[in-house]
């Protein structure tokens, strides 16, 4: 019998319970419905409350919901089992008998590896956002699992700092945690095609799956997802390293480093927030640019602790041990050892150095080909090159030079000479440092310009009294609702609404008065609005509303629902007299002869006028060049509501 089979069959693994466990039994059979499940889910607040939060910030500018079952339709049945049992596994297993295994920062890594994933997917659409947010929360269970079904052993395999844990948990438990993850996720009903690239995304590079197939993308936004939760947890000391290295993640899906910076910022905020929600820790981080900051270089060389980190690549260390000796007294430069091009590539992308030295003595041809390959990535570009020959002839010279270096020393030369070379390296990095502090500011500059401009773009199309689209803006909604209708036939119409006799009221009761009007009917038509109807005050006293994918019929009877919510809004003026109000609406719609949003605007105008003509109060419409008084808006004949003329009681 397998082993996984076995430590199941012990009863030894993490399992949903309750509620969540009779969701996934439901979600797993054919004939539930929607209905069936969100009234299981409302038999438990926590869970409700979580998958609200979930559908509410799934992206796509969608409307807010507070329905359970609405929330169910937008994450989608399968996801929603994932989820209650991701969940519930998160409530049971805050604490274990497994000493040395952290349960508490174990799920903060896993939910911030579950939002990282969801914001990938949205980014990438390989995959739907919730399924990668429930697989992103168990990608690591296979490591709770040991720690649930052997806390003991696997807290001695833990202490015991092994430099290869697989192999231990293999030798220990005759399974690893990556096999045991993959088992528990078949287990649990995620299908293969999510299970399999989550087992391989802490090695990639293992997976057979041929390059930007969609297998292979998900194995890459899972160790992308997983890459970004360390960083959220990361000693302070490592961040700038692994954001860089996040950064080129993020370069896998054209991502750049202002995207990687945005995105990552936008996860640990929601990270903090859900955090709060299941009661685990979350880190509070600095901003991703700060974090992705290198460290400043000494401005006095000699003799003084120094952040610079030089990378030797050396077949012999011997032969560079008086360059890195004075490197290291001299200049107080850390120095690290890489024995070929390929170990010193991969040290490369890991410490990111700000020195490389090159032995090209041994082998010379794969000393140059490190140094193309070197200069080839993002970091590799600015790193001061060190080639190193010990005999520097015309040949050794241009080759060094030719394969990217920026000084070629003779190995044999003299403390002196060495320490005099060296300044120009260390006076390079200054520069460089500098430039680089200027180029954070200036990132960091033209980030908030984007945001105030964004803000004032925001500003330019709003309406500062109610908060409404102003002209500019409806007049946008309007030629995009038009387009929209164009392109797909629907039917669009417009209201235009006007208050009745507003002179009279900020004649009576003072302009204040009247503003405190205009905000309060704004209120009142938004919240009687449709939510597909886009409303805007264009002017004093007058709104539009453009009703997309409505017929006649239809915008009747919401603008009746309008003109009766603002006659029943019955405001208080300063001595506690009670003033009526009224609109008048003209309504007019997108017909074969009407060419252009003017001539719709137009139409409604008119309506809108002979409305105000028959007496205010009332419903008019502009339709196939006639207009229509009288007939009640439901019925579609009698178009006239209400009667006599709004105004302040006499
Ligand atoms: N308080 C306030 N009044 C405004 C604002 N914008 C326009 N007005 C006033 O709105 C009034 C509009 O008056 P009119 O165009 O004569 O229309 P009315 O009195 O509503 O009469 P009818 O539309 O014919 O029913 C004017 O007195 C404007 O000064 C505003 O932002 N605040």
């Amino acid at each position: 019998m397998p082993r996984f089979e076995e430590i199941k069959l012990a009863g030894q693994l993490p399992s949903p319970k309750g509620v969540a466990l009779a969701i996934m039994n439901l979600c797993g059979r054919d004939d539930t419905t929607i209905d069936d499940i969100a009234r299981l889910v409302q038999t438990d607040p926590a869970l409700s409350g979580r998958l609200l939060r979930l559908a509410n910030t799934s992206g796509g500018g969608h409307r807010p919901i507070a329905a359970v079952n609405e929330a169910l339709l937008r994450i989608g049945m399968k996801a929603v089992g994932q989820l209650a049992m991701g969940f519930s596994l998160v409530d049971q297993f805050k604490e274990g008998p497994c000493k040395a295994f952290d349960y508490r920062s174990f799920w903060s890594h896993s939910l911030l590896m579950a939002l990282a994933a969801r914001e990938l997917g949205r980014l990438t659409r390989v995959a739907a956002p919730e399924d990668l947010f429930a697989c992103g929360l168990m990608a690591n269970i296979g490591s709770l699992a040991l720690a649930t079904a052997f806390p003991v052993e696997y807290s001695a395999l833990l202490e015991s700092g092994s430099h290869d844990p697989l192999a231990a948990e293999r030798e220990t438990f005759g399974i690893d945690r990556r096999e045991c993850t993959l088992a528990m996720l078949e287990d649990f009903g995620i299908p293969k095609a999510l299970a399999e690239p989550v087992f391989y995304h802490l090695a990639p590079d293992e997976s057979q799956f041929s390059d930007a197939s969609r297998p292979s993308r998900l194995t890459w936004l899972f160790h992308t997802a997983h890459h970004l939760a360390d960083l959220g947890v990361a000693a302070e000391a490592t961040r700038s390293q692994l954001a860089g290295s996040l950064i080129r993640l993020g370069g896998r899906f054209e991502i750049d480093a202002d995207g990687t910076a945005t995105m990552f910022d936008r996860i640990v905020a929601e990270w903090d927030q859900w955090a709060r929600l299941l009661e685990i820790p979350a880190t509070s981080l600095p901003s991703f640019e700060r974090m992705s900051e290198t460290p400043p270089v000494a401005a006095e060389p000699d003799g003084a602790a120094s952040s610079v980190r030089v990378l030797m690549v050396t077949a012999c260390p011997t032969s560079v041990t008086p360059i890195s000796t004075l490197l290291q007294s001299a200049f107080g430069y850390r120095t690290y050892l890489a024995g070929d091009g390929d170990e010193g590539l991969s040290m490369a992308v890991a410490m990111l150095p700000h020195v490389v030295v090159v032995d090209a003595d041994t082998p010379s041809a794969s000393a140059h080909d490190f140094c193309r390959r070197l200069r080839a990535t993002d970091w590799g570009k600015s790193v001061y090159l060190i080639v190193m020959t010990a005999t520097v002839d015309e040949r050794n010279f241009v080759a060094a030079f030719e394969s990217g270096a920026d000084t070629c020393l003779c190995k044999s030369l003299g403390d002196a000479r060495l320490r005099a070379a060296m300044r120009a390296a260390h006076r390079y990095l200054g520069l460089l440092d500098a430039w680089q502090t200027d180029r954070v500011q200036l990132k960091q500059i033209a980030s908030e310009l984007a945001v105030s401009n964004r803000k004032l773009e925001q500003v330019a199309r709003t309406d500062l009294l109610t908060g409404l689209p102003n002209r500019r803006g409806g007049m946008e909604a309007l030629a995009r609702a038009w387009s929209a209708s164009n392109r797909s036939g629907e039917a669009l119409c417009v209201m235009m609404l006007d208050i009745d006799w507003f002179k009279r009221i900020n004649d009576r009761y003072g302009h204040a008065f009247g503003d405190r009007v205009l905000e309060q009917v704004g209120a009142g038509l938004r919240s009687e609005a449709r939510s597909s109807d886009t409303l805007c005050r264009i002017g004093g006293e007058e709104f539009l509303v453009v009703c997309s994918g409505s017929d006649l019929r239809s915008t009747m009877t919401a603008a009746e629902r309008l003109r009766r919510a603002i006659a029943t809004l019955g405001l208080v003026a300063g001595e506690g007299e009670q003033v009526e109000l009224s609109i008048s609406v003209g309504i007019a719609q997108k017909e074969a002869g009407t060419s252009s949003t003017d001539v719709l605007l137009g139409n409604a105008d008119k309506a809108l006028y002979a409305a105000k003509h028959a007496g205010r109060n009332r419903i008019c419409v502009m339709a196939h060049g006639k207009l229509h008084h009288g007939g009640a808006p439901v019925s579609g004949e009698d178009l006239t509501r209400g009667s006599g003329a709004a105004r302040p009681k006499k």
